[in-house]
């Protein structure tokens, strides 16, 4: 799978946006260890902290249907500027692997790639939970 066909899948996903407060749709395609691609698109909600990132929709479709190894996630959206995963998705993605590559890029398909772990530095996890549990 080529990644500028992942970035091409995640801004068709984007159409399904909805986003009548931010007006900023952003898609996702996310592959799998095994090749199957899953879409997410962001979900916005009246009581603005229910909003889902697309990020987080494909990841947890995924994870619904069974799929829990990434190889890689690519994100797109209208903007001109690369479109880069929330704090939060950094880190929900994280409990997942740490080493899946992110492709983040704009409205002219021109992407860039970044490992999970460039992206979120000393990330929290299970490993830090010592003392509680
Ligand atoms: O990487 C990102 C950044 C933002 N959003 C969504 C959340 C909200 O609907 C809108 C504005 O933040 O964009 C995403 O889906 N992914
Ligand atoms: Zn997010």
């Amino acid at each position: 799978m080529e990644y500028k066909e992942l970035v091409e899948i995640a801004n068709k996903s984007k159409e399904n946006a909805y986003v009548p407060y931010s007006n900023f749709r952003v898609g996702a395609a996310l592959l799998t260890e095994e090749g199957k691609i899953f879409t997410g698109c962001n979900i916005e909600n009246a009581s603005y902290g229910g909003t889902v990132c697309a990020e987080r929709t494909a990841l947890f479709k995924a994870i619904s249907e069974g799929y829990n190894k990434f190889r890689a996630i690519a994100i797109t959206s209208d903007s001109p500027n690369l479109t880069f995963p929330c704090g939060i998705c950094r880190q929900v993605m994280s409990e997942f692997g740490l080493d899946i590559d992110v492709i983040v890029s704009n409205n002219k398909g021109e992407y860039k790639v970044f490992k999970l772990n460039e992206l979120l530095p000393y990330a929290f996890s299970s490993d830090d939970m010592e003392g509680g549990m």
